[in-house]
């Protein structure tokens, strides 16, 4: 994974899936606690401290043995997490709760390790440049193993409460156990440094001012790369204050969204299992804090994790008054969130859903979230259907995912601005295609799950000769906040939700 300074099989049917899941409750923690009884939420279980003396182990070989004290499981298993982001592409969110499993680490260990991991992967962009005033080499020029070890140890220091001094051992003990004796030297020197002041000290230092550079101040004060501060500061309209809340709302956990098919599950039913009821989607709970599989309903496929701007962009095209109504084809349903929905929807009124997805495993998993939906393997833009079959066509394309970056720590790092000419290529070829396939006075939801002016506005804007633009907001009555219009923009800063975009088009 390029990452830090200068960065400018389905289930059987009636199981659950859907691209909002997964990253799931029960391990959530917040920030505190820790090694040398911090006061915070999250402590580890058993004290914490690795191993001191004794030879250093080859690098990336964990060294235990009898007479030693407790291997700091948290510990090993975050820098553990960032090795696999940065040598191997892993995916966060997949790859800790499989680890946590794989090396039985529950409770609090599991939720200091999470924690630790997930918040050092957002926050390296801050980080490194701390580093980077603490040192006498750049980031870039430090070996990666242990470049990793001191950011999670900057992160205890400056995001968590473990007291400073527990911070500083237990990496000091985490880089000699993992990378080495003599690098443990280098780390030590670093950390100590960084103890020396507060993150907002360190930010007064190393970010330039927001009156002079403003998206070099957001970059490094929210750890972002400067090209999605640049593209989230022109989405929300330009105002920097707004673009930090959104950028600060980055950095937060989302919390755990579920939805409760209609007809299939209620609301109530959530409750009664310990959720909340959410504010705007009718169809929508909150869980606080457990395992959203241990709900019956969810482990049933009646309900699901789903972010609740992804329902309430399915329920807005369901909403759109036709005359005939019995077609509805979601094109990109992979892996199968938005179609779960609108199956259960289109099955309360008589309609049937095609669902599909390019990829054979993503159209699987639509077959786990769908009870009546036919579910196909097909490529969008070389349509496997009649043009003008359908009354409703939901198109959520293909995009650079900067609406849900809260989900995926490291993805900002991961992302590329040079795919971006691609990606809205990809996504007018669908667009045309999916206003192909509806009927003249059917209606097309174009949704991204990014708010990047290009990958929204711009491609609907070259539709606009061809539709009828619909207010999107007029559809979505309980929620306020949603821009200018016509179209809908939900923000995590304002509505707790993904950066998800909706337009509604009417085909002429
Ligand atoms: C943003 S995701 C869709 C999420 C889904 N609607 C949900 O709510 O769970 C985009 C999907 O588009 C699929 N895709 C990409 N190119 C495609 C194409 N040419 N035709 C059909 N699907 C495509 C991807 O495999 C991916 O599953």
């Amino acid at each position: 994974m390029k990452q830090g300074r200068g960065q400018g099989g389905g289930g059987r049917r009636g199981q659950s899936g859907g691209k909002d899941g997964g990253a799931g409750g029960s391990t959530g923690g917040g920030t505190g606690g820790g090694t040398g009884g911090g006061t915070g939420q999250v402590r580890p279980g058993r004290g914490g401290r690795t191993g001191h003396g004794g030879p250093a182990a080859k690098p990336g070989q964990p060294r235990q043995g009898r007479g030693r004290p407790p291997r700091d499981e948290a510990r090993n298993a975050a820098y553990d997490l960032m090795r696999a982001v940065d040598e191997r592409d892993a995916y966060a969110n997949l790859l800790m709760p499989a680890l946590l499993r794989q090396r039985r680490i529950t409770g609090r260990d599991a939720a200091l390790a999470t924690e630790l991991a997930y918040g050092t992967l957002r926050g390296l962009g801050t980080y490194d440049e701390v580093i980077a005033a603490c040192s006498d080499r750049p980031p870039e020029e430090v070996d990666p193993p242990l470049l990793d070890a001191v950011r999670l140890g900057v992160h205890q220091l400056l995001r968590t409460r473990i007291p400073p001094h527990a911070a500083v051992s237990a990496t000091i003990d985490l880089v000699r156990l993992r990378v080495g004796a003599g690098p443990s030297r280098y780390a030590n020197a670093v950390l100590r440094k960084v103890a020396g002041r507060t993150l907002e000290e360190w930010l007064e230092i190393v970010a330039p001012p927001r009156a002079q550079d403003p998206v070099g101040n957001l970059a490094i004060t929210y750890s972002h790369p400067r090209w999605i501060v640049t593209a989230l500061r022109d989405a929300v309209g330009g105002d920097v204050d707004e673009a930090a809340a959104l950028l600060e709302a980055d950095n937060e956990r989302p919390r755990v969204a579920l939805v409760a098919r209609p007809g299939r599950a209620t609301v109530e039913e959530l409750v009664a299992a310990g959720a909340e009821r959410a504010a705007y989607s009718p169809y929508a709970a909150y869980l606080p804090e457990g395992d959203p599989g241990s709900i019956p309903a969810v482990g049933e496929a009646r309900a699901a994790v789903q972010d609740e701007a992804s329902q309430l962009v399915a329920l807005a095209l369901t909403r759109v008054p036709l005359d005939r109504d019995s077609t509805w084809l979601d094109m990109c349903a992979g892996p199968g969130g938005k179609a779960g929905l609108l199956d259960a929807v289109a099955a309360q009124r008589g309609a049937r859903v095609l669902g599909a997805d390019v990829q054979y495993h993503r159209a699987r998993l639509v077959w786990g979230t769908t009870r009546e939906a036919k579910v196909i393997t097909a490529d969008g833009t070389r349509p496997a259907w009649r043009p003008g079959a359908f009354d409703r066509v939901m198109l959520d394309a293909p995009c650079t995912g900067l609406g849900a970056l809260r989900r995926r720590p490291e993805a900002r790092w991961r992302r590329d601005p040079r795919s971006i000419p691609e990606l809205t290529a990809l996504q007018r070829q669908l667009l045309d295609s999916a206003l192909e396939a509806v009927r003249p006075g059917g209606v097309v939801a174009y949704v991204t799950c990014s708010p990047h002016l290009a990958e929204t506005r711009a491609v609907v804007e070259d539709v606009r000769d061809r539709v009828e633009v619909l207010d999107a907001r007029a559809f979505l009555p309980e929620v306020s906040g949603l821009g200018d219009g016509p179209h809908a923009q939900f923000w995590p800063h304002r509505h707790g939700t993904d950066a998800m975009f909706l337009a509604l088009l009417r085909r002429l």
